[in-house]
Parts: C-alpha cells; structure tokens; sequence
C-alpha cells in the first residue's frame, strides 16, 4: 500500500519505518527541514533503540522517503497517517492546531481517494469534527474517510512494542475503510479489535489514565510502606502474583513523567470536566504524582536539614531509560526546586544531555561521566534507572565524594547489594541503610 505518515516525530518515524518493513511504501512528511536533512542521510533526529539501523535498510530498499512538501508527500497515497503532537495548553486542554493544519492541506494535494488515519491522541469527538473539518474544505474529487487509530508504544522500546503490541486499535464510521485499515496492519499479527471512532479515542485516554493510575497509587503504598517498615519490591512482587492484578507498572519511584501520561491525565480531566463529570481518582492520581516528584528533595531537606551551597549530583535526565525524551521528566522540577533552594548542581545522563542543555536551568553543570558529576558531592540524586547508572561501582561514591550519600528514586539498587558498601542510601518505600563507618 502507498503510505503518507505526517509528523516524524516519535510515534510517526518508528510508525512508518515499521510499516516500509512489513512491505508498504511510505513517505514521512514533517514541516520540520532540519529532521528531514538528517532523515534523508539515515540520521535518526531521535534516540530510539533499532531505530536508525531500520531507517537505513528500509530507504536503501526502497520503502521508505523524507519529505518536508505536502504536494510530494500526498502525491501518490491511498492512506494518509496523521501523527502530529496534541501537547497539552495552559488549561490541561489538548492543542489540536497541529492537526488542523494538516487536516487542511489533505485536499489540495491528493490524486485518489483516501482514508485518514489519526494516530495522534485526541479528545473524544475530535475525529468526527477533523472529517467535518476534511468535507468544508474537500475541493478535490475524491472521497476522504476517517479511521481512529491510537497507538500505545513506549518510548525507549517503540519499534519492539509496534511489531509485539498488544492490540490494534481501529474506530471507523464505515466497514470498507475499516477493512483497508486491518488489511495494512494485517503482517504484524496483532490481534486487531475494532470499534467506534469515539470509543477508540476513549481506549488511548482510559489506558494511559489507568496505568499511571497504577503508578500513583504502588507509589502511596510505597509511602507507606517506610513509615511500616514493609519493603515495597516485595510488596510489589507478592500483589503482582495474583493475575488480576499483575506484575508490571508496580514500580515505586519519584512518578511518572514523558510526553503522555502528564498531558493525557490532564486532558481527560478536561474532557471529563465538559460533560460535567467530576473525575475525582484520575485528580487525586495527578496530585500524588506532583508530590511524588518532590520526595527525594524532601528526603534531602530532612537529612540535612538546609539544602544551600551543597553540591547535589543528579544522575539521569530523561523521564525513563532508553530515550533522550526530556518532555515532562522529574529531572526539570526536581533541578529547578534545587536551584531556588541554594544548591549546586551537577547532572549526568548516557545520552539526553543536548536535549537537557536545551530545556533544564542554564545554572546546572552537565557532565560527560557519572564520575565528573559526583567528584566532592555531598549527595546524589538518581532519577532515570539506566543500566550505566543500575551498574556503576558504588565503592567510586566513597572514593570520590565528600560524603557517599544516595537519594534513589528509580529503586536501582537492592538493599544486599548497598549494605556491602560504605554508604547512606535512601530509596523509595524501603529501610534506609546507613552504613559510614
Ligand atoms: N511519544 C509517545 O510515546 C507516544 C505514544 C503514543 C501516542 N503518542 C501521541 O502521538 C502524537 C505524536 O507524539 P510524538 O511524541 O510523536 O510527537 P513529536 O513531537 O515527537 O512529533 C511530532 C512531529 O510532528 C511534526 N509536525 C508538527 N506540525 C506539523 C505539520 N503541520 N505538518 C507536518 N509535521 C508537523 C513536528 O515537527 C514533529 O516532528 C501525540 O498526540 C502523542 O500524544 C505519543
Ligand atoms: O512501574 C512503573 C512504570 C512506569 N513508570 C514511569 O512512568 C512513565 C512512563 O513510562 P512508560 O509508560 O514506560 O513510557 P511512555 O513512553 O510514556 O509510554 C506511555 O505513554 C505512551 C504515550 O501515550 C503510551 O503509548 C504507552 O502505552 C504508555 O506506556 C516514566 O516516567 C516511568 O518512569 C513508573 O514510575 N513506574
């Protein structure tokens, strides 16, 4: 099938790579001329295991093109993917301009007739006011049609999660665009379950909201669990054994971040909010999740009492391991309030930096190793569990800081593997060790 995707940016890239990989021919158009100068020379403007190595192979196959024009992009498609970003607007309300500005271009430039693919994550209804949008302005002679299609892949493993997800998701307003859909989709092997295009909107908000609900509230039980004295990994394990339940999204930490949950958990508020529902759990689920933010910093202030000219080394940027997504990440709070509160701070991270340098406070002092960042620390704050972090030497915290003291966030460490060390380490929802002497 001939395939437009616009917008390549995490979920349009690794969406059309993977679909020039099971066969399509796909064009990926982004109004962003810097991505596509690096796209057209197999450069991936992303940090996306397995990604850059699929882009090379599928252009060099001849699947796969860049494009920054419209009138190239649509010239030849049956299907046009939109995956442009609905960041979130001052009032929690999601920003759909992006879309609309695609949506209005459709007509102008297509040579058959199409079914458009939102992929982006939008509120309920937004499909069905996007196609009104679509018919104003048809000044073409073909038919467009809408299909819903949300996508659920995680960053840091988004191309394993496209080819092994869970479930397809397809809301359309008739079977025959349906069909093309499923049929395009059909190589990965997923199970694929169709709906209505407003229930499909639903499922991509109720999934998100669902799973960060789980995250709010495995880190209350954490919260409790070190004024009990349980420990929450085996807490964690022990629910997770019951099927009803589960055993992932149970980890404790400083909460959730990235592009998604913050944003999609505000929007459903909102959306909830239009139809005069109260959506009380999914506030009390943001709530927990700003304060949970700020636990590690509360930690701190309680171990040393006034935070001021200390020299605080954050480890990990990025709001999860294996990306340089920097979007909503604890690290852009957690930094600032350290900032206001008088520290020094110095910060490390494999491979988010040049995002970091961009977005964090211009006062931090980035690093190019875990060691330059905690040289003559007084503590260390862990944010991001990246293997190099879950694998660095603990005996280099007493030779190269002022005091080897740890606030971990991202539960790194067991508390066997810290006890053989000469440390204090704090962590989330288990006994402090404090182990200096
Ligand atoms: N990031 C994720 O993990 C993820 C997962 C599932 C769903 N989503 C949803 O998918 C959508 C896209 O998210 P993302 O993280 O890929 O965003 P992104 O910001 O990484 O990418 C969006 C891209 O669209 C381009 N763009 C903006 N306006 C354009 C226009 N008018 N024409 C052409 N290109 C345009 C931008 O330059 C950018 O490259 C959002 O709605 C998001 O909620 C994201
Ligand atoms: O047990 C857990 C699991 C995750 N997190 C945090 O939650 C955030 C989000 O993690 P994750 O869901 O792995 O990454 P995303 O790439 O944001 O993916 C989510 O958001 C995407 C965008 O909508 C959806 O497509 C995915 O299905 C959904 O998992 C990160 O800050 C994690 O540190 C925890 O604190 N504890």
């Amino acid at each position: 099938m001939n395939i437009s995707i616009v917008g390549a940016g995490y979920v349009g890239l690794v969406t059309g790579v993977s679909l020039a990989e099971i066969g399509h021919n796909v064009v990926c158009i982004d109004t962003n001329k810097e991505k596509i100068e690096m796209l057209k020379i197999f450069k991936s403007p992303i940090y996306e295991p397995e990604l850059e190595e699929l882009i090379s192979k599928n252009v060099k196959e001849g699947r796969l093109s860049f494009t920054h024009s419209y009138e190239e992009g649509f010239n030849n498609s049956n299907v046009i993917f939109i995956a442009v970003g609905t960041p979130s607007k001052e009032n929690g309300k999601a920003d759909l301009s992006a879309i609309e500005n695609v949506a209005s271009h459709i007509s102008n430039f297509i040579k058959s007739n199409v079914i458009v693919v939102i992929k982006s994550t939008v509120p309920v209804g937004t499909n069905e006011y996007i196609k009104e949008l679509l018919d104003k302005t048809n000044n073409s002679r073909f038919t467009i049609d809408i299909v819903s299609n949300p996508e659920f892949l995680r960053e840091g493993s988004a191309i394993n999660d496209i080819f092994n997800g869970d479930r397809i998701i397809i809301g359309a307003e008739n079977n025959k665009a349906s069909r093309v859909v499923e049929e395009l989709y059909k190589p990965f092997n997923i199970p694929i379950f169709t709906t209505s295009i407003r229930s499909a909107e639903m499922i991509k908000y109720a999934s998100n909201a669902f799973l960060a609900t789980k995250i709010s509230f495995i880190n209350e039980i954490s919260n409790l669990c070190e004024k009990l004295g349980a420990n929450i990994d085996d807490v964690a394990i022990g629910m997770g054994k019951d099927k009803r339940i589960g055993n992932s999204f149970l980890n404790a930490g400083i909460g959730y971040g990235g592009s998604c949950f913050p944003k999609d958990t505000s929007a459903l508020v909102q959306i909830a909010g239009n139809v005069d529902h109260n959506f009380m759990l999914l506030k009390s689920v943001i709530e927990v999740n700003k304060k949970q933010q700020m636990s590690l910093i509360e930690k701190a202030k309680k171990r040393f009492t006034s935070l001021k000219d200390l020299k605080i080394a954050l480890l990990g940027l990025s709001f999860k391991p294996n990306t340089d997504d920097i979007r909503d990440a604890a690290s852009i709070v957690i930094s600032e309030e350290l900032l206001n509160l008088g520290a020094t701070v110095t910060a490390y991270d494999p491979v988010a930096t040049k995002q970091a340098k961009k977005i964090l406070n211009k006062n931090i002092y980035f690093t190019d190793s875990i060691e330059d960042a905690i040289k003559k620390a007084n503590c260390v704050f862990i944010l991001t569990e990246w293997e190099e972090i879950k694998k660095f030497d603990l005996s280099k915290l007493t030779e190269l800081m002022i005091e080897p003291i740890v606030f971990d966030g991202r539960n790194c460490f067991t508390i066997n593997q810290v006890s053989a060390h000469i440390i204090e380490y704090h962590s989330m929802g288990k006994e402090s060790v404090i182990n200096l002497n």
